[in-house]
């Protein structure tokens, strides 16, 4: 892992995709900025293009408009410090948890004793070495998505990207992912940048919210919130006020499409729990 984490810069962003002769707008206009080795929750209605936002910052997808940059250059496609972890956790089925984990150290020819200490140290860094010899068929949700964590950081990076990771678990293991994760930015070296629906998960990871509006996504709050991280937090008053203000904001997005909060907050960014 990197030493301080890759600082994201995006401004003015907009994408959109050709169908059928259609032009689809799916991000227009998106500026926000994440600092080195912090995490930023982006939360928004269906389709909104949370997604495509993490597409264009792994280098999948090129901007029509605007800029991303990582650690001051412009995104490109197979940055080796980028990882991104898809919803389905795009585990191979035919191979071990072992296999699955190191397959990134494999395909990029690292040396075999590098590779075996590097999948040891994430194995049982997420509680897993014991399963190495297990087939994803034979795990739970949660430990597939661990396994998919692990593979993320056998690599190394100092940005991971994050899709939705943990929305398919039952809570109480969401919660125990979400822990995890927490542990392993202790370690430092990690930015990341966590897409989600749940107004729980945003407030309780991300160090800044971005709330985006329906389609095409733009940015209509910022939220700062210098309590993520701490495990204690989901218990306080102040991350009970930073949810409802959380849900008001995008019950606004919901029925109007965008919100009250659009001309102040797009530029201005406001504390949490106010
Ligand atoms: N390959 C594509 N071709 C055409 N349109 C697309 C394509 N991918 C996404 N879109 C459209 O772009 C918009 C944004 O999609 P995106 O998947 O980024 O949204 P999202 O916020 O991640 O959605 P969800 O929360 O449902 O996963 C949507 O209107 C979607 O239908």
């Amino acid at each position: 892992m990197q030493e301080t984490g890759a600082e994201v810069e995006i401004s003015n962003l907009s994408v959109s995709y050709q169908r059928n002769r259609e032009t689809v707008a799916a991000l227009s206009g998106v500026s926000f900025r994440v600092e080195a080795g912090t995490t930023c929750a982006v939360i928004g209605p269906s389709g909104c293009g949370k997604s495509t936002l993490l597409y264009v910052l792994a280098g999948l997808i090129r901007p029509q408009d605007g800029q991303s940059l990582i650690n001051g250059r412009e995104t490109q496609p197979g940055r080796r410090e980028t990882s991104l972890i898809l919803q389905d956790y795009g585990l191979l089925p035919w191979k071990t948890v072992w296999h699955n984990t190191i397959l990134g150290l494999v395909i990029r020819r690292e040396a075999a004793a590098a590779i075996r200490a590097a999948g040891e140290q994430v194995l049982r860094q997420m509680g897993l070495w014991e399963m190495r010899h297990r087939y994803p068929a034979q795990l739970s949700g949660g430990q597939r998505q661990r396994v998919a964590i692990a593979r993320s950081l056998a690599m190394r990076p100092d940005l991971l990207l994050m899709d939705e990771p943990f929305s398919s678990l039952d809570a109480l293991t969401r919660e125990s992912l979400q822990e995890a994760l927490l542990d392993i930015l202790q370690g430092g070296g990690l930015t990341v940048i966590l897409v989600t629906h749940s107004i729980e998960e945003a407030a309780y990871l991300g160090r800044r919210i971005v709330v985006l509006t329906p389609h095409p996504g733009r940015v209509t709050a910022v939220l700062e919130n210098p309590r993520a991280g701490d495990k204690h937090y989901r218990q306080t008053e102040q991350f009970f006020r930073l949810c409802r203000n959380l849900r008001r904001i995008l019950e606004g997005v919901y029925h109007t499409g965008t919100n009250e909060y659009t001309a102040r907050s797009a530029s201005t960014r406001r504390n949490a729990g106010r």
